[in-house]
């Protein structure tokens, strides 16, 4: 495979629906991965487009070098990501008593606007405004914590992120077919679709050194689609590095969470993952999860057990993940209070 795009540098091009049908593939009836040495084949049809094999294949290692790559020619609009950063811009510059009116309270799964600048000994470390807005299912949609100002802001972010499950539920469909599974098979798993957006807003630190935007973690979620204005978001690398996540325009950054690596039974990774914050500018995000239905069943797939070696994680409910998220973490990543004890697995 080509090197330059591997990794965090690799814009995987995943074309558009516009692109003419060809035949489907009989990729789907094959159990067992995907043949990465079919790169050449011609490219199929799937519900994200035409997608080939070769992307198939960088998608594949992409996700079990770090879960992280970046997709152009999504599908989603310019206008519509360009409205969205717009309406984002001026939320965060109002004023700080007029944001205020849409605070949320202090709890993991609360909604609203919040802000948190730390910049002495505390921990954890922020140097962040943020809204955060639960959009589906419809019944969990707040609208008291939706900013009236600017008044184009429910419709944008209505628009925005019914443009992103789509988008998720397409590439859920690719990932499933990079593993050899149907292309419905993640849908399928995570059940009735939730999802949310946060607006963060990381503002100019005069020591940026001494904080962090966001510290490290995981996403709880299935997957992440953030799309970023200017550099700053890292990746856990080797050795305790962190590597710069490109920030390329049009792209946006896909990020497997927690969920796809017990459904993928550790072999599509959720990377620890970070916000810096720098000295002269304010950076933005957009940030949009998908996560399973709290009542959902996860597990690994039967398909991605190794007979000899067995699952790597246990069968949880994601309202379970949720509650372990509410209480202490123990400095371990999340997903390993869900591991088996598997001495096969080191
Ligand atoms: O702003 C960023 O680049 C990171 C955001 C993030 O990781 C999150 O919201 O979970
Ligand atoms: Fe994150």
């Amino acid at each position: 495979m080509d090197r330059s795009c591997q990794g965090l540098d690799a814009v995987h091009t995943i074309v558009s629906r516009s692109v003419e049908r060809r035949v489907i593939s009989s990729i789907y009836e094959k159990k067992g991965s995907y043949d990465r040495s079919k790169k050449e084949n011609p490219a199929h049809n799937n519900t994200i487009g035409t997608v080939s094999w070769h992307s198939l294949a960088q998608i594949a290692e992409a996700c079990e070098k770090n879960g992280f790559f970046q997709v152009i020619n999504h599908g989603v609009p310019v206008e519509l990501t360009d409205r969205l950063k717009q309406v984002g811009r001026k939320f965060f510059d109002l004023t700080k008593d007029e944001k205020l009116v849409y605070a949320g309270k202090p709890v993991i799964g609360s909604e609203g606007y919040g802000s948190r600048m730390v910049l002495d000994d505390t921990e954890p470390k922020f140097w962040r405004e943020f809204v955060e807005l639960h959009t589906l299912p419809l019944s969990e949609r707040h609208y008291n914590y939706w900013p009236q100002q600017p008044a184009e802001f429910r419709e944008t972010v209505e628009k925005y992120t019914a443009a992103l499950l789509d988008l998720a539920q397409r590439l859920l469909a690719v990932i499933s077919e990079s593993l050899g599974l149907k292309p419905s098979y993640l849908k399928e798993a995570l059940g009735e679709p939730h999802q949310n957006i946060v607006f963060q807003c990381y503002p100019p630190c005069p020591e940026p050194g001494k904080t962090l935007g966001l510290p490290a973690h995981s996403d709880v979620v299935a997957i992440t689609i953030l799309m970023q204005e200017g550099d700053g978001l890292e990746v856990a690398a080797e050795n305790d590095t962190w590597e710069l996540v490109p920030n390329h325009p049009n792209a946006f950054v896909v990020n497997l969470a927690d969920q796809i690596e017990i459904i993928t039974n550790g072999r599509y990774k959720s990377a620890n993952h970070r916000a810096i914050v720098n000295s002269d500018r304010t950076r933005r995000s957009y940030v949009t999860f998908y996560h399973p239905a709290k009542d959902q069943k996860i597990f690994p797939a039967p398909e991605l057990v190794d007979e000899k070696v067995g699952p790597v994680y246990r069968e949880l409910f994601y309202i379970e993940y949720l509650q372990a998220l509410a209480a202490e973490r123990g400095g371990k990543r999340l997903v390993q209070s869900f591991a088996i004890d598997n001495p096969l697995v080191s």
